[in-house]
């Protein structure tokens, strides 16, 4: 295949046959079984990686973008054909496919927490069963990588942290959508030039070792770096030794800016060794040659514990550059998202679903759920509730704690006001939702961060954030569990 070929197919790839064949095999059976039924799709998450308290909800825009794409191709059904498993009648469909699905979703950069339906599709059962496999896709991944970056940019404390995984992700679009997640997360900017290009994210870096080898002497790689990019100077000081070559090369380069009358952007980054030590000694020699206002920057394999100690210990840091454990998420690296049939509607009835399991955590939550976020009167978020669609007083006082080994736990709220959590993206396969920029999510974000009660933030030991339902909610479910457990023993 030739280059141009290989560019053009990347450009106008097609993702929609990108699913699990499972998806395609029960939809050709609901487009013979059940044409007109309707159905009802959550996607949510159990747990929360890394045993943190919340989640950073990422990948909406993703989300939006597949969906706007469906389309099978012509080469897609002759493919599909091939196999010979689908009616010539679904072939049909699918060829002229017109998407007709409502899609609810919490707004990206929202923290969220388990078992909340952070998407709910509505539409012909045939199409809300396809879109399983890519859904979970991207939210569990950048949902995943954005939590991450939270956990490190929290523990950085409003020190600049880049993303600079690319090298070291699972593939191109973990690098490029990662990076993105990460800046929802919390990170300023990140290497990945690409990912800076689609989504408007400030491109960042330094040098990288060989530019240092592949020049004589460390003082010519400086001194040639300063001489094109005067106006940003970070200096890569590790490549032989840091404080007895690195840090003074890179003094000798400041003092050169500083006679031209250039004083700023100057500074260094040490890629390894011990981060606490070196940084002490570099920020006194720094100083000491009059260049307080040079930043250091450290890299190598960094993660929330290593942040955490190295500062702890004092280091002199003023900014960070994360990659590998960042962007592969390395500590945790799955979300278990879910996307599960809560409800089925006919000619306008619904009716609600639930999979029953030998845990409580398992057993879906049946029925088209609405999410909201509650508010005291100082705008402290005190919990979230799901409640029924069509229930319209959601609070008689009595919610339900909906941590699955407390159900029984009853808790009165008042004083609160209710915002809901979500917004309607798709309605009847059109969108509706205007996209907010990645640096819009990531404001918003941190917004959304600092409402909630300090002890769900915490990084170890975090506390459970309430997620109430509605009374009707769980009564709803205890019934169905009660029910379809003794149809079945
Ligand atoms: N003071 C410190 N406390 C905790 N962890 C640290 C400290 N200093 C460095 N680290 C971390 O320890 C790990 C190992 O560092 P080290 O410099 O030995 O790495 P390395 O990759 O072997 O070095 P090199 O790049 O020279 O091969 C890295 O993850 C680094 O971030
Ligand atoms: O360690 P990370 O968090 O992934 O950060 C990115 C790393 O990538 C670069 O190293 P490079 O790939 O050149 O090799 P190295 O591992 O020998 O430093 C850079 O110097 C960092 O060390
Ligand atoms: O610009 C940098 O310093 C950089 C970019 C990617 C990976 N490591 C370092």
């Amino acid at each position: 295949m030739s280059y141009q070929v290989g560019r053009k197919m990347m450009e106008q790839r097609n993702l929609t046959l990108l699913m699990d064949l499972y998806e395609l095999t029960m939809a050709n059976g609901f487009f013979k079984e059940a044409p007109d039924k309707v159905g009802y799709f959550d996607l949510y998450f159990r747990k929360v990686p890394d045993e943190g308290g919340l989640v950073i909800y990422a990948g909406l825009t993703q989300v939006i973008k597949y969906l706007r794409e469906l389309k099978f191709t012509d080469s897609d059904i002759k493919y599909l054909k091939t196999l010979g498993i689908f009616a010539p009648s679904f072939l049909e469909y699918l060829s002229v496919f017109d998407f007709k699905c409502d899609v609810w979703s919490v707004k990206e950069g929202t923290p969220v927490f388990p078992n909340e339906p952070l998407i709910t599709v509505r539409g012909p059962l045939i199409q809300t069963q396809l879109l399983e496999t890519m859904l979970l896709n991207i939210i569990n991944h950048e949902s995943l990588i954005a939590t991450k970056a939270r956990r490190i940019c929290m523990v950085a404390k409003g020190r600049p942290v880049m993303e600079f995984g690319s090298r070291r992700a699972q593939g191109a679009d973990a690098a490029t959508f990662g990076a993105r997640a990460a800046v929802i997360g919390g990170c300023i900017g990140t290497a990945n030039v690409l990912s800076a290009k689609l989504f408007g994210l400030t491109p960042l870096g330094t040098m990288a070792h060989s530019w240092i080898q592949s020049f004589e002497s460390e003082e010519a790689a400086f001194e040639a770096w300063y001489r094109i990019y005067p106006n940003n100077c970070l200096l890569l000081v590790d490549t032989y030794d840091v404080l007895s070559s690195g840090v003074p090369h890179a003094i000798e380069i400041f003092k050169k800016l500083k006679d031209k009358g250039i004083n700023d952007h100057i500074g260094i980054r040490i890629d390894s060794g011990d981060i606490t030590f070196l940084t002490k000694a570099a920020r006194e020699m720094l100083d000491r040659a009059g260049f307080a206002n040079a930043t250091i920057t450290v890299s190598n394999a960094l993660d929330e514990d290593v942040i955490q100690n190295v500062l702890e210990e004092g280091a002199a840091i003023d900014s960070f550059g994360v990659g590998e454990k960042l962007i592969t998420a390395s500590s945790d690296p799955v979300l278990s998202g879910v996307y599960k049939l809560v409800a089925t509607q006919v000619e306008g009835k619904i009716t609600p679903k639930i999979k029953l399991s030998n845990t409580i955590e398992k057993t879906t939550i049946p029925g088209f759920k609405k999410l909201y976020r509650l508010y005291d009167s100082k705008g402290k978020a005190v919990g979230d509730l799901m409640g029924l669609f069509d229930e319209v007083k959601l609070n008689d006082g009595h919610v339900y704690n909906s941590d699955p080994n407390k159900t029984q736990q009853k808790k009165k709220i008042s004083n609160f006001k209710l915002e809901p959590l979500r917004k309607k993206i798709f309605d009847n396969g059109k969108l509706i939702y205007h996209e907010p920029t990645t640096n819009e999510v990531k404001d918003f974000s941190k917004t959304m961060i600092r409402a909630l009660p300090e002890s769900c933030l915490r990084l170890k030991n975090p506390d459970l954030y309430n997620v109430f339902w509605t009374k009707t909610l769980k009564n709803m479910r205890t019934d169905m569990i009660e029910k379809y457990s003794e149809m079945n023993s």
